[in-house]
């Protein structure tokens, strides 16, 4: 389990402020704004950054009383990555293996084969796609079996089979252990997060799992069909759409936020994690 009490940061003019929170093992996906902190936060879990104000507890130890122990079980990937390009990928994991004190051959093996990287272990890194270099990126940040792995939008340049992988790998690791994930699309991690963070102007504004994420709106999502000139008039005048789309007859069918239905004949429909996080938002900007 994660600890954080009294957490402070300021970072040029943007503080992360929060007063409490405990995030247990499994994955936790930190969803927020673009500048919200997502990335301070994780600087600071991977102790990258240490707390200037309050405190980080993993599993009861701090990083002041046991950085480098901590360190020893943290795995971590910024959302920037840069991985030395003129190595190939076995080279790579195995250097960096060593410099985490990792000898074992098996390891990296095992993390070549689970990342589906063996036809490009000869190959140097700057050949290879965004996508499979994030693969790398992962893969190294495990090399050492962490504990704690602090994962910045893991999923940034891969197709939807390197995507469906790497949650399929995650949701595996995860067992016993504690993942923190960044990540802006929330729908693919559906079978494998445990639990959301949202981080709103640098305070946590909800932790729990996905069952109380998606209840307790103070909104619903009501679906139903407009024509395009009703659609213009009540696009230019709210903000609640949260999807639409136009259909064959000139029709525009949509999925608006509100808490009763907005045209007579609209239907309620089940929120999805995507969907409570906009309705999230839409009642923090009223
Ligand atoms: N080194 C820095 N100096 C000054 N301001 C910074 C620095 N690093 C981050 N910030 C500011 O802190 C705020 C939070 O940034 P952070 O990168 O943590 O947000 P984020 O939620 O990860 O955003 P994104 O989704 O865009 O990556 C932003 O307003 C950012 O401009």
């Amino acid at each position: 389990m994660i600890s954080i009490e009294r957490l402070e940061q300021k970072v040029g003019e943007f503080s992360l402020r929060i007063h409490e929170l405990r995030i247990a093992r499994g994955i936790t996906l930190l969803v927020g704004a673009n500048g919200a902190g997502k990335s301070t936060l994780l600087e600071l879990l991977a102790t990258v950054q240490l707390p200037r104000g309050g405190s980080i507890q993993y599993d009861g130890r701090s990083a002041q009383e046991a950085l480098p122990l901590l360190r020893s079980q943290i795995g971590y990937v910024p959302s920037d990555i840069e991985l030395y390009e003129d190595m190939t990928v076995y080279k790579l994991l195995k250097y960096l293996g060593e410099l985490k004190g990792m000898y074992h051959l098996e390891r990296i093996e095992a993390l070549i084969e689970d990342f589906r990287l063996s036809v490009y272990r000869n190959t140097r890194i700057k050949r290879l796609s965004a996508g499979i270099q994030r693969r790398i990126a992962i893969a190294q940040s495990l090399l050492a079996s962490p504990q704690f792995l602090f994962l910045d939008e893991p999923l940034n340049g891969m197709d939807s089979a390197e995507r469906k992988l790497v949650i399929a790998y995650l949701n595996k690791y995860a067992e016993g252990r504690t993942i923190i994930a960044a990540v802006h699309e929330l729908g693919e991690w559906e079978a494998a997060s445990d639990r959301l963070l949202w981080l709103d102007h640098g305070q946590a504004g909800f932790y729990g799992n996905q069952e109380s994420w998606l209840s307790d709106l103070p909104y619903k999502v009501w679906q139903g069909r407009l024509t395009k000139d009703q659609f213009q008039l009540y696009f230019t005048s709210d903000r609640s759409i949260i999807e639409f789309r136009e259909v064959d007859n000139g029709m525009m069918v949509l999925r608006v936020v509100a808490a009763e239905a907005p045209f007579h004949g609209w239907n309620e429909v089940s929120p999805t994690m995507e969907d409570a996080y906009f309705i999230r938002k839409f009642t923090r900007s009223k």
